[in-house]
Order: C-alpha cells, then sequence, then structure tokens
C-alpha cells in the first residue's frame, strides 16, 4: 500500500490543482445526474403513472414546479430540460475524460522519464545485477500499469465522491432504503475481499510472465544464429507456445474472476431488490410512489458499489507493478552515481592506484582484484596483459569508475583523491570495448552521438585513424548507411573500427582500448597500430591485449594473474626475465 501511496503523492505533485479540478467537475457531473434522477418523477408524475395523492412529501416540490408552466409547454418543457441535462452531462463527461487521460499520460510520461533517468544515473554494480529485458520489461510495460493503477485509484476516490453525493441524495429520498442498501453493498464487499487477493495473486504471475517473456524474447532475438545453427528451432517454438499459453491462462483466469465478481454482484442486486420490494409491499403496504423509489435508489446506488468493487479489483491486478517499480526507482536510487565534478582537470603525469582490491560480491572472499598497485603514465601506452579471466577488464573498468575499490588508494599526479574523482575523470576517457556497441541508426548518427557539433571531415578523419574510411566508402550510402540492429550489417572487425573511430572522435586525453582489435585482419590492425603510433606522448593510451605482437610499442606493461600484478616495467625490460611470467607468455605466442 505504501508503494500505491507513494504514486499517488507523485501523481499530486505532477497534476497538482488540475486534478482538483478534474475530480471537482466528476462532483457536478454526479449531481447533475442526481438532478437528472429526479427529473424521472415529473415525467412519470405528467404521464400519468404517478397521481398527486401519493405520499412522497420530500419531492412535492418537483410538482408544484410543474403545475407553474402552463398545462400546453409542461411535457415540452420537461423533455427539452431532460435534453439539457443529458447535453450538460455528456459534456462533461467528455471533458473530464479528455482531462483524465492527459493527466493519465502526462503522468506515465513522468514516471517513465524518472525512471529511465534513474536507470542511467544507477553505477555500473545495479547494471551488472539487473537483466536488461528486465528492465526493458518495467520501463515498457509495469510503467503503463502504474499509470493504469493510478488512474484507478483516482477513479476510485472520484466515485467515492460521487458515491457520497449519491447517498446524500437517496438519503434525502429514503434514509431507510439507503441505509438497507449501503448494508448490503459493505456485507458484500467484506465476502468479496478474496476478488482482491486473488486478483493481486494474478498481477504477481503476470508481471512474473512479462518479465519471463521479454527476457526469452530478447533471448531468442540475440541468439538467433546460435538457434538455427544449433537447430534449436523446435525446442525455442515450443517455449513460445507454452508461455504464450501459460499469459492467455493468466488472462482467462483474470477474466473470469472479474465475471464472476460481477456476476455474483448483479445476483445480490436482483435478490435483495426483490426481497426488499416484497417485504415492503407486505409488511408496511407501501405505495407505488415509494416502490418506485426503492428501484430508483437502488438503480443509482447499486452500480456505485459494483463500481467499487471492480475498482479496487483492479488495483489489486496493478499492485505488483506498484511495488515493482518502486523496488527498482529506490535501487537505482541507492546505486546513483554521485554527480561528476564538473570541473576536474586532466591529470598531469601520473595515476596511480595502490594496494587497491576490489571483489563483485562483497558477501564471498574472492576478489577480482587484489592488493593491486600500478601506475599510469600521462601520455604514454600501457599494456595490460594476462591470461584470460586475470582481471584486466575489471582493472579498466575500475581506472574508468565504474567500480569503487573496496580497498586502496588513488593517486594522481602524488595528490591522494577519493575514487569519485576517476568518476568525475570519465568523460576524459573514451572507451573501445571487447565486444563494441553500435547503436541504431546509419554511421553519421553513431559517430554524432558523442559529438553533436561534429563535421563530415571530422568524421572521416576519425574513420581514416580507425582504418575504417575504406570500407565505409564502399558503402551504398556512405555515412548515410543505416547499420541494421546492433550494427549487424557489418562484419566483426568493421564494427570495432567504427567504434574506435567514434572514440577518437571525441578526442579525449585518455584512449582505453579492451582487445579493440582482436577481430581485425593483420593489414587492419597494422594501420591502426601505425595511427596510435603516430599519436605517442600526445595521447594516453591503455590497452589491454591477448596478442602480444600489438604492444610491441607499449612504453610499459603490466602483467595480471589472479587478480594481482605480477610484473611492470618496459615492453623489452620484462621479455629480456627468462622466468617472468611475460617471458613465458611470449614465448606460448612465439614472439
Ligand atoms: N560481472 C561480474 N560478476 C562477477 N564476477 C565477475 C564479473 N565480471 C568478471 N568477473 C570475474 O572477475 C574475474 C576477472 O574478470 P575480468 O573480466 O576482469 O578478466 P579478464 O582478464 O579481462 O578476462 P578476459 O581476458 O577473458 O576478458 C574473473 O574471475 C571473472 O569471472
Amino acid at each position: 500500500m505504501k508503494d500505491v501511496q507513494y504514486f499517488i503523492k507523485q501523481i499530486h505533485q505532477f497534476a497538482g490543482m488540475k486534478l482538483y479540478g478534474t475530480m471537482g467537475l466528476m462532483g457536478l457531473m454526479s449531481l447533475i445526474e442526481g438532478a437528472a434522477l429526479l427529473m424521472i418523477i415529473p415525467l412519470l408524475y405528467f404521464i400519468g403513472v404517478l397521481d398527486m395523492s401519493m405520499d412522497i412529501r420530500q419531492i412535492q416540490f418537483l410538482f408544484e414546479w410543474i403545475q407553474q408552466i402552463p398545462e400546453n409547454y409542461r411535457l415540452l418543457f420537461i423533455l427539452t430540460f431532460y435534453v439539457f441535462v443529458v447535453l450538460v452531462v455528456q459534456w462533461l463527461k467528455k471533458y473530464t475524460q479528455l482531462r483524465h487521460a492527459s493527466i493519465q499520460y502526462g503522468f506515465l510520461h513522468k514516471v517513465r522519464t524518472t525512471l529511465h533517468e534513474k536507470i542511467l544515473i544507477a553505477d555500473w554494480g545495479f547494471h551488472l545485477q539487473k537483466k536488461s529485458s528486465d528492465i526493458v520489461h518495467i520501463l515498457l510495460t509495469e510503467t503503463g500499469k502504474i499509470s493504469s493503477g493510478t488512474n484507478a485509484v483516482l477513479q476510485l476516490f472520484s466515485q467515492a465522491l460521487f458515491t457520497i453525493i449519491q447517498i446524500g441524495i437517496a438519503f434525502w429520498l429514503s434514509p431507510g432504503i439507503t441505509l438497507f442498501v449501503l448494508g448490503a453493498g459493505v456485507i458484500l464487499m467484506f465476502f468479496s475481499k478474496k476478488f482482491v487477493r486473488r486478483s493481486i495473486k494474478l498481477g504477481q504471475r503476470n508481471f512474473e510472465l512479462g518479465e519471463q517473456y521479454m527476457a526469452g524474447l530478447n533471448d531468442n532475438a540475440a541468439g538467433i544464429k546460435e538457434i538455427k545453427v544449433n537447430g534449436l528451432e523446435d525446442r525455442k517454438q515450443e517455449w513460445y507456445d507454452n508461455h504464450t499459453q501459460a499469459i492467455n491462462n493468466e488472462q482467462m483466469a483474470f477474466l473470469r474472476l472479474r465475471s464472476s465478481s460481477y456476476f455474483r454482484y448483479k445476483v445480490t442486486s436482483a435478490v435483495l431488490i426483490a426481497l426488499f420490494i416484497f417485504g415492503a409491499l407486505q409488511f408496511f403496504q407501501a405505495q407505488a410512489a415509494q416502490l418506485l423509489l426503492i428501484v430508483l435508489i437502488f438503480s443509482r446506488l447499486w452500480p456505485r458499489v459494483t463500481t467499487i468493487q471492480n475498482a479496487m479489483e483492479q488495483i489489486g491486478a496493478f499492485m505488483p507493478a506498484f511495488y515493482r517499480v518502486r523496488k527498482i526507482e529506490k535501487e537505482a536510487d541507492a546505486n546513483a552515481e554521485n554527480k561528476l565534478i564538473a570541473s576536474v582537470l586532466s591529470p598531469k603525469s601520473l595515476i596511480e592506484l595502490r594496494d587497491v582490491s576490489f571483489s563483485y560480491d562483497s558477501r564471498t572472499d574472492v576478489k577480482a582484484l587484489s592488493h593491486v598497485s600500478a601506475e599510469f603514465p600521462i601520455k604514454q601506452t600501457t599494456a595490460i596483459v594476462g591470461k584470460s579471466g586475470a582481471g584486466k577488464s575489471t582493472l579498466i573498468d575500475l581506472l574508468m569508475g565504474l567500480h569503487r575499490p573496496n580497498a586502496g588508494m588513488i593517486v594522481v599526479d602524488g595528490e591522494e583523491k577519493s575514487s569519485d574523482y576517476l568518476l568525475s575523470l570519465r568523460p576524459q576517457m573514451s572507451y573501445v570495448s571487447q565486444d563494441p556497441h553500435i547503436f541504431q541508426g546509419t554511421i553519421r548518427n553513431n559517430l554524432s552521438l558523442v559529438k553533436t557539433e561534429v563535421t563530415d571531415f571530422e568524421m572521416w578523419e576519425a574513420l581514416r585513424f580507425a582504418a575504417a574510411d575504406e570500407f565505409v566508402q564502399k558503402l551504398p550510402d556512405g555515412l548515410d548507411t543505416e547499420l541494421g540492429d546492433r550494427g549487424v550489417r557489418l562484419s566483426g572487425g568493421e564494427r570495432q573500427r567504427l567504434v574506435l573511430a567514434r572514440a577518437i572522435l571525441r578526442q579525449t586525453p585518455v584512449l582505453i582500448l579492451d582487445e579493440a582489435t582482436s577481430a581485425l585482419d593483420s593489414d587492419n590492425e597494422q594501420k591502426i597500430q601505425q595511427a596510435l603510433e603516430n599519436m605517442r606522448g600526445r595521447m594516453t593510451v591503455i590497452v589491454i591485449a591477448h596478442r602480444l605482437s600489438t604492444i610491441r610499442h607499449a612504453d610499459q606493461v603490466l602483467v595480471l594473474e589472479g587478480g594481482r600484478v605480477i610484473q611492470q616495467g618496459g615492453y623489452q625490460t620484462l621479455a629480456r626475465e627468462q622466468n617472468g611470467a611475460f617471458h613465458e607468455l611470449l614465448q606460448k605466442q612465439q614472439v
């Protein structure tokens, strides 16, 4: 319930007076509808169903009022008045519906943008823990439910307002009948609590199925090649079939629940009205006018009870979404990256890690980096080498401020810094990962993403640096070639070169390459090596490489093993250390 309250407060903050205005209009509408209800009585009187001798003191004034009108115009007046009331009510309904929708969609937009921003700002640890499909599912589906759920809560409030007004009118007409209807409604709602509980359960199931569906679809789309080459089509189709069937079953179960609840309320209404009329006639010798009142009050009040019950079931079904969205929002908040320090000066001579340790899981003793001390001289090239799983990527992620060290110190130009410093330094770093990502759109879109005011000349320069100019020139639309989903229209090597060009275009003082040329042929790799060589002394380059032939030009080499730096020094010096790990690595690769 706390989560629902949170979003109600949010919508209150978002819509402010507009919200009260809409709810006020709802009240006005119910008032007019109530008045329209009273209109039926003079109409019935006029057409002779009722006569003046009846004991209906409360509405006596309606008859007197009618008698003021000349007899020839009475019917015309009443019918015109009736049409006018319907017109006003329907116009108000339309207007309030639109206002409601504008609040609902506006709020959905706010919930989505706020959550999206929080997720973007959340640190790397948060993203490592979350499945990307779960995030997509929450942003796509669950936020929609929040908006509908908040709307259902507001509807419930308005219904309550509506109901209070209607109860007021009904009470004025006949307190006894009103109390009876209300009493019956409250009792029935009490015995219908299980419907709300089951709605919550089904909502939870709906969430889980949705999450699994999104994860499965993502997985299938990303792994379509694996599916085809491993002949997994039947298995995947079977999964899809079963899963969509489970979603159908859940939706049918919800529909069954709603219709059972509806059925129960309708039947109870009929039974109650029959009992009441029977009792009124048998024991109180009620007049036709009083019977009419019974029917009128029932027909006005009972649907309110049904609507409130319906809204509660709906809210119940949305409840898990409130919880999930709020949960991810809280997690993202708790893991928000600190604001970047506005003007961090570039390091002048040295970035140094002293005795740094880092573990992915604080619950275990397993350390990805253990007491690492390493120096990264500015405007020099540092190569990081080591076996798979040695901790090379983790070390780089730490340097980019993606991970915070659990222990140790960061020293820049001899000055101790907090780990936030690296975070602030991140805008000065460009990075090409092992598995570079191409965003949707054209080559131009991908390049201009990192530098908005960029000329074609600058783009071609960067492409040339990354040895990507030739293949881009051969593409049908050059820079404006659409790259498709994740750049699937490019080869692995072309993707790497394009992402390298994107990194170069940022013109940052630090360039970090994590196996960034692993998919290249030796020709293109050499071109890039040459380009990097040309930048020597102008840029700080940190490069992870498995192919040791590519790091000959490095000013220094760090050798990692089991999360520790086991050697650090110049390429040639380390190569000469006969019993050293680097020498062994070189020998294995016959470099
Ligand atoms: N997200 C993660 N969660 C938990 N453990 C991780 C995570 N990423 C890496 N590790 C672990 O941390 C250790 C170091 O991994 P890292 O990716 O830094 O190695 P690496 O030297 O870059 O390997 P490779 O050359 O294969 O890329 C490994 O034992 C790995 O299993």
